[in-house]
């Protein structure tokens, strides 16, 4: 922190700049994350605020609310810019179903950023099974399985030709997808302790920064 000097604890951030869209929903877990890996994490809420970050997490919560309070905020125009200018986007459960190009199952008049070539049903895993955890294989994190737990958890229905599954539950349901510089899980890596996803989303961050500065 700034001014800090004498501090002992504090961490210094070294970069990128990363929002987390902090408009509902568990963005302080996210920003504790992202600040632990080294990144200056910032809450985003508004248009100017989007501008600084050189990568965005769109957390969980209820993605209708999310929809509505973007558009409230006058977010929702600039976060589809900012994804359609390639700005690197992850996003976790209710910000998996944000960036969908596709919502089956939304509330009326819902509405997503898109971005990601795929359909996504909210709710997917029905009222029986609110909540549950699973490990799953995802090679591109390492041997080691990955963890998840999901919550009131949407499925990843069909997956468009420009988009990538990364992971499966054991019954074959696409739970996580990427599309170059996006990102989506249908579950929530941000409460795990796991903290490889946000690793893996840090590295596009990164790569994409180094790459424009070539620019
Ligand atoms: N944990 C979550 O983000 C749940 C998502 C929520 N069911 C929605 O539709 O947005």
């Amino acid at each position: 922190m700034a001014g800090n000097a004498g501090g002992a604890t504090t961490t210094a951030s070294t970069g990128p700049r990363v929002g987390v869209l902090a408009l509902q929903g568990d963005f302080r877990e996210h920003l504790a994350v992202l600040r632990g890996l080294g990144a200056d994490a910032v809450p985003v809420r508004r248009p100017e605020e989007l501008e600084q970050v050189a990568g965005l997490v769109i957390p969980g919560g209820e993605s209708s609310v999310m929809d509505k309070l973007s558009r409230a905020f006058g977010l929702a125009e600039p976060l589809r810019a900012a994804i359609a200018g390639g700005l690197p986007v992850y996003g976790t459960c209710a910000g998996l179903i944000m960036l969908a190009d596709t919502i089956v199952d939304g509330i009326a008049g819902q509405q997503s950023l898109g971005g990601l070539d795929v359909a996504v049903r909210r709710n997917a895993f029905g009222s029986q099974v609110d909540s549950f955890e699973t490990d799953l294989d995802i090679p591109q994190l390492g041997e080691e399985p990955v963890h998840a737990v999901f919550i009131r958890a949407p499925i990843v229905e069909s997956v468009g030709e420009r988009a990538t599954v990364l992971a499966r539950v054991p019954d074959g349901r696409v739970v996580a997808v990427e599309q170059g510089d996006l990102l989506g899980t249908s579950f929530h890596p941000e409460i795990t302790g796991d903290t490889r996803f946000h690793a893996y989303f840090l590295a596009k961050v990164r790569a994409r920064e180094a790459a424009m500065q070539y620019l």
